[in-house]
């Protein structure tokens, strides 16, 4: 049976007087690839920070494979990448050290798997990091991330450095036939880069969930029709009334399935947040 691997229940954090995430629930089956979506400042790092433990929330809670993020025990954390907007490495030492230092906190770390992915993204090994290009520095995050073949992977932005080539690379490497299932939350802006890979989207606006459906649902059901007050309310995922333009979920409205035309994941961005 699919158990829930990351959970959200009513997260909340208010900061100097600001809401930052807004009562956000979200339960994420094990096996998903999710893509974590929103505009600049929508929240995305704050959520996924929550979820890693390294933000306490001021309301609610979050929990990765049954285990609370604020406590999580030597187990989870071995079974946990995590994968940070920055690239949080030591400016004094060289790639190969690196890879030698994180390798040592894992017990299930295996060196063949990350020279291959070191390989296969073309990491520069023999560099020292203030010498790495933005995008190496991504790539040794990721690296230093996979190489102990996580059970939950929480990955923000993690490619926003990356040439399309290496972007594609890091792509293909989430789903390594060797690692089994995996747990993927990942947070990009390039969605043609998610399109290929995700198998639900979660999108944030100002610090709320707005929508989480699989992305087979929303090619299937969402349509781009001309707003009515025949729709059902509840079908209406977004809606520009003054534009008389709304975006419908057609299993709730099934008689009006054959109206309006089917979303680019674009589109359903720009309409989720016009
Ligand atoms: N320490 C902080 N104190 C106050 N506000 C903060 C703090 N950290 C982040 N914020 C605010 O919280 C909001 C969400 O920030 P967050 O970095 O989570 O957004 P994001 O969706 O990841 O954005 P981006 O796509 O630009 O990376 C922003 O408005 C940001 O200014």
């Amino acid at each position: 049976m699919t158990y829930i691997a990351i959970e959200a229940q009513h997260l909340s954090l208010r900061q100097e007087g600001k809401t930052i995430l807004d009562d956000i629930s979200l339960a994420i089956p094990a096996g998903a690839v999710v893509g974590l979506v929103g505009r600049n400042g929508a929240g995305k790092s704050t959520l996924l920070r929550c979820l890693a433990g390294l933000n306490e929330p001021t309301g609610g809670k979050a929990s990765l494979l049954d285990c609370p993020s604020l406590d999580l025990s030597d187990a989870v954390r071995e079974r946990l990448g995590y994968v940070a907007q920055t690239p949080d490495l030591f400016e004094w030492m060289g790639v190969a050290e690196h890879l030698e230092l994180v390798g040592k906190a894992y017990p299930k770390w295996d060196l063949h798997r990350c020279l291959a992915l070191a390989a296969r993204l073309d990491l520069p090994i023999g560099k020292r990091i203030p010498h790495l290009s933005a995008g190496e520095k991504q790539t040794l995050s990721v690296v230093l991330a996979m190489a102990h073949h996580p059970d939950v992977l929480l990955l923000d932005e993690p490619v926003s450095n990356l040439d399309p080539l290496a972007r594609r690379q890091f792509m293909r490497s989430l789903f390594d036939d060797e690692d089994g299932e995996r747990t993927v939350l990942i947070s990009s802006h390039i969605l043609s880069d998610l399109e290929r890979v995700v198998s639900h989207l979660a999108f944030i606006r100002e610090g709320k969930l707005q929508l989480f459906d699989t992305w087979d649902a929303i090619l299937e059901h969402y349509r781009l029709m001309t707003f009515t007050t025949e729709l059902p309310p509840q079908a209406i995922v977004c809606a520009r009334k003054t534009e008389r333009i709304c975006v419908v979920d057609t299993r709730r409205a099934p008689q009006h399935a054959a109206q309006g035309r089917p979303l680019t994941l674009d589109e359903l961005f720009v309409e989720l947040n016009a």
